[in-house]
């Protein structure tokens, strides 16, 4: 578990990015941090390797706090995934993957067998090992990216708007492909993003900021999205329009969910449908009781 406990961070030229911000973040589960550019997601995400200090407040990683570890420790022992993967241009991939192990002594052979298993793990050819990242796609070179921050077999693992610069189809198979490492490895990863489709299909919890770095909201997807905190949750998440404002409408085939912009999304599974189709002449009886008519 990383907690965080009443963190600020002031940097030198006066920018408080982070402000009195308080969070626990379980293990073994996914949390996104969400929210406009510059509300701090990427200055509380470095808090926990130790690349920015708070100014105030604590970080600790299973009650441990970070302050008292080295932040070369600390970078060994959590993945860290960026965007555009930051890889380095002139080594090979097998090399890029296994940076780390090298650095911590860990023998050419065995870095190398062990990147070549991590290739396996995020679905990458092992013929592109000996490629340059400049030979790869954008996407696998993210690939790569995740490949190396798993090198270290961390516990934590830190992403930051790792799938932000790929196309769509490409980032929905990106998105998959964590959400199956996560059921494989049961990582603690905190993901940063500014897309909330992106927070809801990969969170188990989402942290939505607003300017300033203010905390809006936090819960899982369905607890946002069923009960917006304010408005401006409410908009950020679009629970008032487009695909996430569905109703139901009865057709004489059955019910489907329509959108806000009248197109159908789908339908209610039999069950479901029998459960709402149940709820609805609650509904109508308590909405005639009220009006003092004989429901039955
Ligand atoms: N080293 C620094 N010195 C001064 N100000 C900084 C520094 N790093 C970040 N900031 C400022 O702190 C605020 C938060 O930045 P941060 O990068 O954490 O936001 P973010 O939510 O991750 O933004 P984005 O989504 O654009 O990456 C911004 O106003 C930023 O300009």
């Amino acid at each position: 578990m990383i907690e965080f406990s009443s963190v600020t961070k002031r940097f030198p030229d006066g920018t408080v990015a982070v402000d009195d911000f308080s969070l626990v973040i379980p293990s073994r589960k996914i949390t996104v941090l969400v929210g406009s550019s510059g509300s701090g997601k990427t200055t509380i995400l470095r808090m926990v390797n130790r690349m920015v200090d708070p100014t105030s407040g604590t970080v600790s990683i299973d009650g441990e706090d970070v302050q008292t570890l080295k932040p070369v420790h600390l970078r060994r022992r959590i993945g860290y995934v960026m965007q555009n993967s930051g890889l380095l241009p002139h080594r090979k991939v097998v090399d890029n993957i296994a940076t780390v192990p090298l650095l911590t002594g860990v023998k050419r052979t065995a870095a190398h067998e062990r990147a070549l298993e991590l290739m396996d793990t995020v679905g990458l050819e092992r013929s592109l090992a000996d490629k340059y990242p400049s030979q790869l796609s954008g996407g696998q070179q993210q690939r790569v990216g995740v490949a190396r921050g798993l090198a270290v077999d961390p516990n934590i693992l830190l992403m930051d708007e790792p799938f932000g610069a790929v196309d769509p189809i490409v980032r929905d198979d990106l998105q998959n492909e964590l959400l199956r490492l996560q059921r494989e490895l049961g990582k603690t990863v905190l993901f940063v993003t500014h897309d909330i489709d992106e927070a809801f299909r990969l969170g188990d919890q989402v942290v939505i900021f607003r300017k300033g770095g203010i905390v809006a909201q936090k819960g899982t997807p369905a607890e946002i999205l069923a009960r917006p905190a304010d408005d401006f949750v409410a908009s950020f998440v679009g629970a008032d329009r487009g695909k996430r404002a569905l109703h139901i409408e009865r057709t004489p085939t059955g019910s489907v969910l329509v959108d806000s912009e009248g197109r159908t999304a789908g339908v209610l599974s039999a069950d479901d449908s029998a459960s709402v189709e149940a709820k609805a002449a609650t509904v109508s009886v308590a909405g005639a009781t009220a009006q003092g008519e004989d429901p039955t």
